[in-house]
C-alpha cells in the first residue's frame, strides 16, 4: 500500500492526481468542502503558557512568529503527528534557508559529496565553490555542484550503512538550531527535549526520498522536529508496517512538522518535490513590521541575542546577499530534521 503511494505520487507522466493529498490552506479556505480528508483534519489550539514573556522573547530570536499567527493541525488517524503552518517571519524564513546553504553545507558537518567527484575546495566550502563557478561562467560545475548536495548530518552523524550512531562520529550541534528546537518545545509543551543529531535534506525540483522509518535513535519516546524551506513537497505518513495506505500532506516552505508518540516510528517518505505557487521569502516585509523586528532583536536580553548568528540575520534581508540563496531556493527544497539520539539521563552512546 505504502509503495503504491509513493510510485503514484512520484509520477511525472502523466503528473498524479492530488484530489487527495491533505491540504491544511484548502482546508482553511473551504470548511465545508468534498474533499476525501476534510474531517481527518483537527486544528489544535495552542495555549500560552505561564512563561509568556520569555517565550514570545525566544520565539523571536529565533525567526518566528508571535504564536497566535501559528496554525497547527493534527491528523485524526495519525495521532502524535502535528502540522503547524506559518510558525516562522519572512526573514526567518531566508535566516534558516541562508544558513542551510551557506553553514550547515561544510565541515565540521558531514556531507554526501563524494571526495572522488570533486575538489578539495568545493568538499571543504560548497557554497563558497557554488558561488565562484557561478561568478567565473563556470556553468557546468555550477549545475554540477549545485544537485551534488543531497544531505548533511549535524550532532550526531547518521550512519546510512551500520544505521547507528557511533561517539566517534560526532560534531557540535548548531547552537542556533537548538535554540529553534526549545522554542517549539517551550511553546507546544514538550519539556526534557535535547536535540543531538539532524539531518539537512536537500532536494532539487524533481527529486524525492523513499519510504522509511527513523529508528536508529536510541531513544524514541522523544519528538522528532522536522523544518521545511523553499520548493514544495509531497509526504507520506503511514503506518508502522508498509501495508497500511499512507496519508498524503502538502509541506510548504516555512511548515514544521512534529512526529512524536505513536507516529514517531512510522513510514514517511517524500515522493514528490515540485514547484510552489508561493514564495514567501520574498514577500517583502513592510517597513514597519522590518524596523519593528530589527529593534526587538537588538533589545533582545544578551543570552537570546545569541540564539542565531545575527550578522546574518540582518544580511538577508538585504536583497544582494540575498540574491544567490534566492536563486537556489528557487529550485530547492531544504529539510531540516532534529531528533534525540540519547535517552534522557544518557550521556553518551554506549560502547
Ligand atoms: O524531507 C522530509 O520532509 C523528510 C526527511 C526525512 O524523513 C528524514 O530526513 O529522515
Ligand atoms: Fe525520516
Amino acid at each position: 500500500m505504502f509503495k503504491q503511494a509513493f510510485q503514484q505520487y512520484k509520477k511525472k507522466n502523466p503528473p498524479p492526481d492530488l484530489q487527495d493529498v491533505i491540504d491544511v490552506d484548502l482546508y482553511e479556505e473551504n470548511k465545508i468542502t468534498s474533499h476525501s480528508w476534510h474531517n481527518l483534519v483537527k486544528p489544535v489550539h495552542i495555549s500560552e503558557s505561564a512563561f509568556i514573556q520569555s517565550e514570545a522573547r525566544l520565539r523571536q530570536a529565533v525567526g518566528l512568529q508571535p504564536e497566535h499567527l501559528w496554525r497547527c493541525y493534527q491528523l485524526s488517524n495519525h495521532p502524535g503527528l502535528l502540522l503547524i503552518r506559518n510558525p516562522f517571519t519572512l526573514s526567518g524564513q531566508r535566516y534558516w534557508i541562508a544558513r542551510g546553504l551557506r553553514d550547515y553545507s561544510q565541515p565540521p558537518y558531514v556531507s554526501n559529496l563524494d571526495a572522488t567527484k570533486f575538489s578539495p575546495a568545493a568538499l571543504s566550502n560548497w557554497w563558497q565553490e557554488l558561488q565562484n563557478c557561478s561568478n567565473n561562467g563556470d556553468v557546468k560545475l555550477a549545475s554540477r555542484l549545485k544537485v551534488a548536495m543531497r544531505w548533511t548530518t549535524l550532532g550526531y552523524h547518521h550512519n546510512w550503512d551500520t544505521k547507528v550512531y557511533d561517539e566517534a562520529m560526532h560534531s557540535t550541534f548548531p547552537s542556533d538550531l537548538a535554540s529553534l528546537c526549545e522554542a517549539f518545545c517551550v511553546t507546544l509543551g514538550y519539556t526534557n527535549f535535547v536535540p543531538q543529531a539532524a539531518i539537512v535534506n536537500y532536494y532539487p525540483i524533481g527529486t524525492c526520498l523513499s519510504g522509511h522509518t527513523d529508528h536508529s535513535e536510541l531513544n524514541h519516546s522523544a519528538p522528532l522536529f522536522s523544518y521545511s524551506f523553499g520548493q514544495s513537497a509531497i509526504f507520506l505518513i503511514g503506518g508502522t508496517t508498509l501495508n497500511e495506505k499512507p496519508s498524503a500532506i502538502y509541506l510548504r516552505s516555512g511548515d514544521v512538522l512534529v512526529m512524536s508518540e505513536a507516529s514517531r516510528l512510522c513510514y514517511h517518505a517524500v515522493p514528490r518535490v515540485m514547484t510552489t505557487d508561493q514564495e514567501p521569502w520574498n514577500i517583502v516585509e513592510s517597513k514597519a513590521n522590518t524596523s519593528k523586528e530589527n529593534d526587538d532583536v537588538g533589545n533582545m536580553d544578551t543570552n537570546l541575542n545569541n540564539a542565531l548568528d545575527s550578522k546574518l540575520f540582518e544580511k538577508v534581508k538585504d536583497e544582494l546577499f540575498w540574491q544567490p540563496f534566492n536563486e537556489f531556493i528557487r529550485e530547492s527544497r531544504i529539510n531540516m530534521n532534529v531528533r534525540q539520539v540519547l535517552p534522557m539521563g544518557m550521556h553518551q552512546i554506549p560502547t
